[in-house]
This record gives structure tokens, C-alpha cells and sequence, in this order.
């Protein structure tokens, strides 16, 4: 099928190439014109693991094209997916902005026949009815205003995660398709059959991928109760852990004990500093907003949020147990990014503790396998990034796992706790293995545990 991505963030640019490689002819759209060129020459402007391979793979087979064309791209697609970002307003609330001018570009560019316009941003619920009323005002404004033009909008959830993007789309754990049309439904059927029956899946002998199809307003509510119940799920084992470390308990112990259960299930209980990145915080103001709006008080949402912030210091609070006076200490970050194997920044949990540790007048060095001197920026100015983990431990008086990427578990802690001057380490991700940072020479200090 013919199909246009409007917006090539992680979403957009994963959901572009995926969709070629499964066999469709895509056009991606982005209004970023140094983007455009990047994506273009066959690079990719995300680090996301196997999309640049599946890239040039498309783009050498020519299903694949970069534009910052809207127009070319609105001609060319049946589907319309408008994936730009939706970020949150000082208020909580969701910027639509960006989705808006898309929405409004589309209507000035569609030119007859019929196309799906897929909402796949995520978007404040009724959304899918606004959307289809500015690219209605998009085509009246025209005075050439076509007449056989014909339309519907689908809300089309996206679930993937950063760091696990690619493997994520052709192993969906189901596909949410929110519409009142059969035509569009179908359609949208059509262009997922590939995934639905696993042809590109790690285990092709798995039951095919559930296609749940609901009405607009529901499909939408589906992404923010999702990310809603991960965020509240995390929140509740950090609840845990804070209790486990009063009592003396360990909650990597107790997240296996509970997780066994299959109403509970063993994932998303990770205990640490707390969750970030671009996708949870943003969407959990949003529906807490959205209720708001409603007069409605989400009192076990709210306690969620106020859990994560507090557990964003528990790092902090660690240290200074340590180290009672953090003025003029030397504290090295082993990780920045808000999770491993991407290189967003967004709303990391890395942010407040850099943020807390230059208050409390802490020299701060850091150590990521993504993040550079060079690409610095996001609030990182007062950090000095080395370049491995040995060059990051030497003098420090503490170091802080911030990120649990796969390296460092593997790293020459004998060594490193040899170069610091006090050779501490708070694990903020319960990831590493007490006994060996022990052996290694290191007063280990895990969260819970
Ligand atoms: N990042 C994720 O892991 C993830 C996962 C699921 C859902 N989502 C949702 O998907 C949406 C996109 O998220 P993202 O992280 O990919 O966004 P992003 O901010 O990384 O990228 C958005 C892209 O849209 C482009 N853009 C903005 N306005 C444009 C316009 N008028 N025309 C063309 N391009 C335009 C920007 O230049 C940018 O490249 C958001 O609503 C987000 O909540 C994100
Ligand atoms: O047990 C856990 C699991 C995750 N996290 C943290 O939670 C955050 C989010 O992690 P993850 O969900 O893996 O990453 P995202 O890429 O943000 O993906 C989430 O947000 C996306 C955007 O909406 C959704 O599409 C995904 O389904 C949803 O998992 C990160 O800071 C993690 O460190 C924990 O602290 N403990």
C-alpha cells in the first residue's frame, strides 16, 4: 500500500521503516529540513538498535523516500499517519499544536480520492474528531477546493519502546485500531496483516497479533491507561522498595516473589531512581488533566507522580547517608540517558540528579556509552563527560548507576574502585550484582535491598 508519515521522531521514523519493510511504498514527511537531508544521505537522526540497517535496506530496495514536501507526501500516501510529537505544556496538558498544523496541512493538500488520516500521536482523548474538523477547515480555506475528496481518521495507538523500537513493531503484544468506518478499518487491517500474522516476528509460530478495534474515543484512552497502569506499576515496587529498605527487606527478592503470580506478572517491578524518559510523564499529566478537566481528582494517579519525584532524589538522599557533606565531593554518573540503548534525553531521570548535586555544590563527571562531550546539551553544562568508566572513577568519592546499560555490567570494577577515592557505589537500577562489586573492593548501596 501507499503510505505517508508525517513527523519522523523515534515513532514517525521507526513506523516509516518498518511499514516499507514489511513491503508498503512509504513517503516520511518532516518540516526539519537538516532532518530531511540527514535521512536522505541514508543516516538516521535517532540511535535506535537495527533501524539505520532496515533504513538503507528500504531505501536501496525503493520503497523508502525522505521529503519535506507535504504536499508530495499527501498525494502519495492511501494512509496518512500523523506522528509529531505531543509534548506537555507547563500546565500538564497536551501541546496539539504541532498535530494541528499537520492536520490543517493535510486539508490543504489532499486532492480527491479517498485516504485514512492515522492519528498515531498520542493525543488528548476526542482528539480524533478535532482532527478530522481542521482538515476540513484546511480544505475549505482552498479555493480550489476539491470536490470528490473523501476521508476518515483512525486513532492508531503506538506502544513501542525506545531502545527496543524495531523489535517492538514487528512484535506487537496487539494493535488498537479506534474507528467508526469499516472502510478505513479494513484498510488499516490490510496494512498490518503482515505483523498480525507474525511474518516478521522472532517466533512466526506464535497465535496471530490481536487487532482490537474500538470507537476513536476509546482507542485513545487505551495509550494513556497504558502508560498510566506501567507508570503506577513502577511506582508501587518503588513504594515497596522504600519500605524494604526500613525493614530490611530485599525487593529484587520480593519483585520476583510477586511477579510469579500471572495476575501480577514479573515485569515493569524494577525498583530504582524512578521513571523518565518522553512518553511516561508527559502522558500521566495529561490524562491527570484530561480528568481534571472532567472534575474528576485522580487521587491514585497523582500519588503515582509524587512517589516517582520523590524516588528521582532517592539517589541523593543515598549519598548523603554516605558522604554526609556532598559540597566539593566528586560524584561520577555511570549512565545519562533515561534508559539504555537510546540516546533521548527527555525528561531523564539523570536531569534531577544533576540538577540536586550542583545545588548541593557536588563536582559531577559522567560516563555514558551514547552521550558525548560534544552532543552535550538538555541541562548538562556543569558536567564533565569522560570517555570510559575507569576515567570516570578515578577520584571520585561515589559513583551513581544511573542507567542500566548492558556494559556496565561487565566493567572492571577492581579496578575503577581502585582510582576513586572512596570507592562507593549507589546502584540506582538494582542491576549489578552486589556480591561481585563487593569482591571487587566497593561499599555497594542498592535501592531496597
Ligand atoms: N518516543 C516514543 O517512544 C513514543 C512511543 C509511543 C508514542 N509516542 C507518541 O508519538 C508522538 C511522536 O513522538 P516522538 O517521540 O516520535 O516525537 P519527536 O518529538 O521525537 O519527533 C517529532 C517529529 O515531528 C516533526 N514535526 C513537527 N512538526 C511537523 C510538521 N508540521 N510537519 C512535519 N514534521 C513535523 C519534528 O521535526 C520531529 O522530527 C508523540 O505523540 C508521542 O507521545 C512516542
Ligand atoms: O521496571 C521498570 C521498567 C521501567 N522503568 C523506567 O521507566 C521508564 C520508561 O521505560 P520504558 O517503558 O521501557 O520506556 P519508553 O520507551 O518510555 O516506553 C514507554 O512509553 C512509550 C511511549 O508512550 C510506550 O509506547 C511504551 O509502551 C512504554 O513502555 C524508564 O525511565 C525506565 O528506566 C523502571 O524504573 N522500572
Amino acid at each position: 500500500m501507499r503510505v505517508c508519515v508525517i513527523g519522523t521522531g523515534y515513532v514517525g521514523l521507526v513506523t516509516g521503516v518498518c511499514l516499507s519493510h514489511i513491503g508498503h511504498h512509504v513517503i516520511c514527511i518532516d518540516n526539519n529540513e537538516e532532518k530531511v537531508k540527514l535521512m536522505k544521505s541514508g543516516q538516521s537522526p535517532i540511535y535506535e538498535p537495527g533501524l539505520s540497517e532496515l533504513m538503507h535496506s528500504c531505501m536501496e530496495a525503493g520503497r523508502l523516500e525522505f521529503t519535506s514536501d507535504l504536499a508530495a507526501g499527501v498525494d502519495h500516501g492511501e494512509i496518512l499517519f500523523i506522528a509529531v510529537g505531543t509534548p506537555a505544556l507547563p500546565t500538564g496538558e497536551s501541546d496539539t499544536r504541532y498535530v494541528e498544523a499537520v492536520a490543517r496541512g493535510i486539508g490543504e493538500n489532499l486532492n480527491g480520492g479517498y485516504k485514512v488520516i492515522v492519528n498515531k500521536s498520542t493525543v488528548p482523548i476526542g482528539s480524533g474528531d478535532w482532527v478530522r474538523m481542521i482538515v476540513m477547515d484546511g480544505l475549505a480555506k482552498r479555493e480550489d477546493s476539491p470536490r470528490d475528496v473523501e476521508f476518515d481518521v483512525v486513532s492508531n495507538p503506538e506502544f513501542l519502546r525506545e531502545g527496543s523500537a524495531v523489535y517492538d513493531t514487528f512484535n506487537p503484544d496487539r494493535i488498537v485500531l479506534g474507528s467508526n468506518n469499516d472502510k478505513a478499518i479494513a484498510m488499516m487491517q490490510e496494512l498490518y496483516q503482515p505483523l498480525v500474522d507474525r511474518k516478521f516476528a522472532d517466533d512466526p509460530s506464535l497465535p496471530p497479533v490481536p487487532v482490537v478495534v474500538t470507537d476513536l474515543n476509546s482507542a485513545e484512552m487505551i495509550k494513556y491507561a497504558a502508560n498510566a497502569f506501567l507508570a503506577t506499576k513502577i511506582s508501587f515496587i518503588n513504594e515497596v522498595a522504600n519500605i524494604c529498605d526500613r525493614v530490611g527487606a530485599d525487593v529484587t527478592q520480593v519483585a520476583a516473589g510477586i511477579g510469579l503470580d500471572s495476575r501480577i506478572g514479573n515485569k515493569f517491578l524494577q525498583a530504582g531512581i524512578g521513571w523518565g524518559g518522553s512518553c511516561f510523564p508527559k502522558d500521566v499529566l495529561a490524562l491527570i488533566h484530561t480528568a481534571t478537566d472532567y472534575n474528576y481528582e485522580t487521587e491514585l494517579l497523582n500519588a503515582a507522580v509524587s512517589v516517582n519525584k520523590r524516588q528521582r532524589l532517592i539517589a541523593v538522599e543515598k549519598l548523603q547517608q554516605e558522604l554526609k557533606i556532598l559540597k566539593g565531593k566528586t560524584i561520577g554518573l555511570l549512565g545519562l540517558t533515561f534508559k539504555p540503548d537510546t540516546d533521548d534525553m527527555r525528561d531523564a531521570p539523570a536531569l534531577i540528579i544533576i540538577e540536586q548535586l550542583n545545588r548541593l555544590g557536588a563536582k559531577i563527571k559522567a560516563y555514558d556509552p551514547i552521550v558525548s562531550q560534544s552532543g552535550l546539551s538538555h541541562g548538562l553544562s556543569n558536567v564533565l563527560i569522560e570517555t570510559d568508566a575507569e576515567m570516570l572513577a578515578d577520584s571520585c568519592d561515589a559513583l551513581v548507576l544511573v542507567t542500566d546499560w548492558k556494559e556496565f555490567l561487565s566493567l572492571n570494577y577492581g579496578k575503577m574502585a581502585q582510582v576513586m577515592a572512596n570507592p562507593v557505589i549507589i546502584d540506582g537500577r538494582n542491576f549489578l550484582d552486589r556480591s561481585k562489586l563487593e569482591m571487587a573492593g566497593f561499599h555497594y548501596v542498592g535501592i531496597g535491598r
